[in-house]
């Protein structure tokens, strides 16, 4: 099949930023994972299950933000693709001791357990990784379409924040009918909020 001239501009963007975020060296992926955290901390004051994920492929890293939810006795859950509802998420509980496994992109996440299932509507926050976004809250992923289908149903309750390094930012995105504006994104250097997300 052929592919749309959206498609393939959203392909080649894809290809340039993951370029771009997997050049930071170690210790610039250090310095903003700390950076960021701080700044995720001061938007979420009162949520007590929060989802997140770990890094892959050059992502701003979570590893910071983990430890600090724990320290104040949060937990975390993350994502794990769904055995058969493909190009669905599950979030699991997510703790120092959890058994991990490789997922099929050999990112690892935690083993399934019904018990450790938290429905996403039941979350405080979900924070979503991305690949881009925009000066209008835009946001590409990997193009698996899996926060899409999350994000598409989710009541107001649920704060949704993408992280993601300041080289991530384009001026403006090619959108698709499906795509879920996020109302807020952290970067190391700042909060961005957009639309009707009220200032706190
Ligand atoms: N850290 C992290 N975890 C996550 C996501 C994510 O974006 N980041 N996801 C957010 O959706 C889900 C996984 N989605 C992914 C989709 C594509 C690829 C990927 O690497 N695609 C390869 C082709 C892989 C193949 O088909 O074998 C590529 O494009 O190079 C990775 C993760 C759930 N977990
Ligand atoms: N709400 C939805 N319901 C059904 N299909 C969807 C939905 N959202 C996205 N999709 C499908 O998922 C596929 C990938 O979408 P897209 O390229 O926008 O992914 P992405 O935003 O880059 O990935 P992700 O959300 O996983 O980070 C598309 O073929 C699209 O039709």
């Amino acid at each position: 099949m052929t592919m749309s001239v959206i498609a393939r501009a959203r392909s080649a963007i894809r290809k340039d930023i993951r370029s771009n975020r997997k050049a930071l060296t170690p210790d610039e992926q250090h310095t903003a994972s700390r950076a960021a955290a701080s700044h995720v901390l001061d938007c979420l004051p009162h949520a007590q299950r929060v989802a997140l994920y770990l890094e892959n492929d050059g992502e701003l890293g979570t590893r910071p933000l983990i430890e600090a939810l724990w320290a104040k006795g949060c937990e975390t859950y993350l994502p794990v693709l769904h055995p058969f509802a493909e190009g669905h998420l599950l979030f699991i509980h997510y703790e120092a001791d959890t058994q991990m496994t490789a997922n099929i992109y050999g990112i690892p996440e935690p083993k399934l357990s019904v018990q450790r299932l938290c429905p996403a509507d039941q979350l405080d926050a979900i924070i979503t990784p991305l690949v881009a976004f925009d000066s209008t809250g835009n946001r590409l992923g990997m193009g698996g379409g899996f926060y899409d289908r999350t994000l598409a149903h989710l009541p107001d309750r649920v704060k949704v924040i993408g992280l993601a390094h300041d080289c991530q930012r384009l001026p403006a995105l090619p959108v698709e009918a499906w795509d879920v504006p996020l109302p807020m994104i952290v970067t190391p250097s700042r909060i961005y909020r957009f639309g009707s997300e009220p200032n706190q």
